[in-house]
């Protein structure tokens, strides 16, 4: 099952006006931005603080602009606390931005962490079609989706399985599924691969990569500390202290982290 279950209209999002997060003091600037058709996350000057309990506002996000092309896995990296999550929460609807623009394709689905969280019927099946319920769809139609929806992330053939026998990695996989087969346009993905193994990331990962090649309409973010992962992905947002500092493929944002890293290790040395 995705839990993301956000609204299903795909329309320009502005964030809500009213905010609910008691931490923010700060009144919300928020108008539509010009969106490029092709481009399925656009996000210009993101700004997100909160008021500590000593009253002070404490910026979190500092003008992030983001935009990922349709129909493409972009990953989303940088060091423990730069603001990844919370640029993920931003886009999916969770947190509303202090100030900035924001366009995001819908459906959108926001898959978590651990894995335990993602899965909540009994059978694989049950808990891919259980998201479908609200939809006026035939059996044959629900069947359809789920089975389409299965085949993406290679569990086809874990259909009737109970979901407690699953691997962690397997969970994600069957969360994704719930997404796909309520045909979400955009998935948003924080640190899936966190409590997995080896065999269970690259499982994950790969049916993320063929459900965005085998759709052509899917469009993935995925928030990761590994730099391995970057071989799998059309481009990439590297974030440092709340900023986006680079944004492009993936071959130029790895040759940046490396040379950021190897500074980092000199600096060490001379000390
Ligand atoms: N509600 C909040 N109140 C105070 N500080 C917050 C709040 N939410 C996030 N932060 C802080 O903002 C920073 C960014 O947090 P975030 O979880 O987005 O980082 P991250 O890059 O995803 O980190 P990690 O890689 O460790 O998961 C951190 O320093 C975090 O402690």
């Amino acid at each position: 099952m995705n839990y993301s279950a956000l609204s299903r209209s795909s329309a320009l999002h502005l964030p809500n006006l009213h905010s609910t997060n008691p931490t923010r003091s700060v009144s919300l600037s928020i108008r539509s931005c010009i969106v490029t058709q092709n481009n399925a996350i656009e996000g210009q000057n993101l700004n997100y603080s909160v008021t500590t309990r000593l009253g002070q506002l404490t910026p979190i996000l500092k003008d992030c602009s983001i935009r990922i092309p349709s129909g493409q896995l972009w990953m989303l990296l940088g060091p423990n606390g730069c603001g990844k999550s919370t640029l993920l929460k931003i886009l999916a609807g969770l947190l509303n931005p202090t100030s900035g623009t924001l366009y995001v394709k819908k459906p959108k689905s926001f898959v978590f962490q651990n894995p335990d969280h993602q899965v909540v019927m009994p059978t694989v099946e049950a808990d891919v079609a259980f998201g479908l319920g609200k939809f006026d769809l035939t059996l044959e139609e629900v069947r359809s989706r789920v089975s389409r929806a299965l085949d993406a992330v290679g569990m086809s053939d874990y259909m009737q399985r109970p979901v407690q026998t699953l691997s962690g990695g397997q969970k994600q996989r069957v969360a994704i599924a719930g997404a796909l087969a309520e045909a979400c346009k955009v998935l948003l993905l924080d640190e899936l691969t966190t409590f997995l193994d080896e065999n269970d990331q690259v499982g994950v990962i790969k049916a993320v990569k063929n459900s965005v090649d085998s759709s052509g309409e899917v469009t993935a973010l995925w928030v990761t500390h590994r730099m391995e992962e970057l071989e799998y992905a059309d481009g990439a947002v590297y974030m440092e202290d709340g900023r986006v500092v680079m944004h492009g493929n993936a071959a130029s944002i790895m040759d940046f982290v490396k040379a950021r890293q190897s500074s980092y290790l000199n600096q060490l040395k001379l000390k």
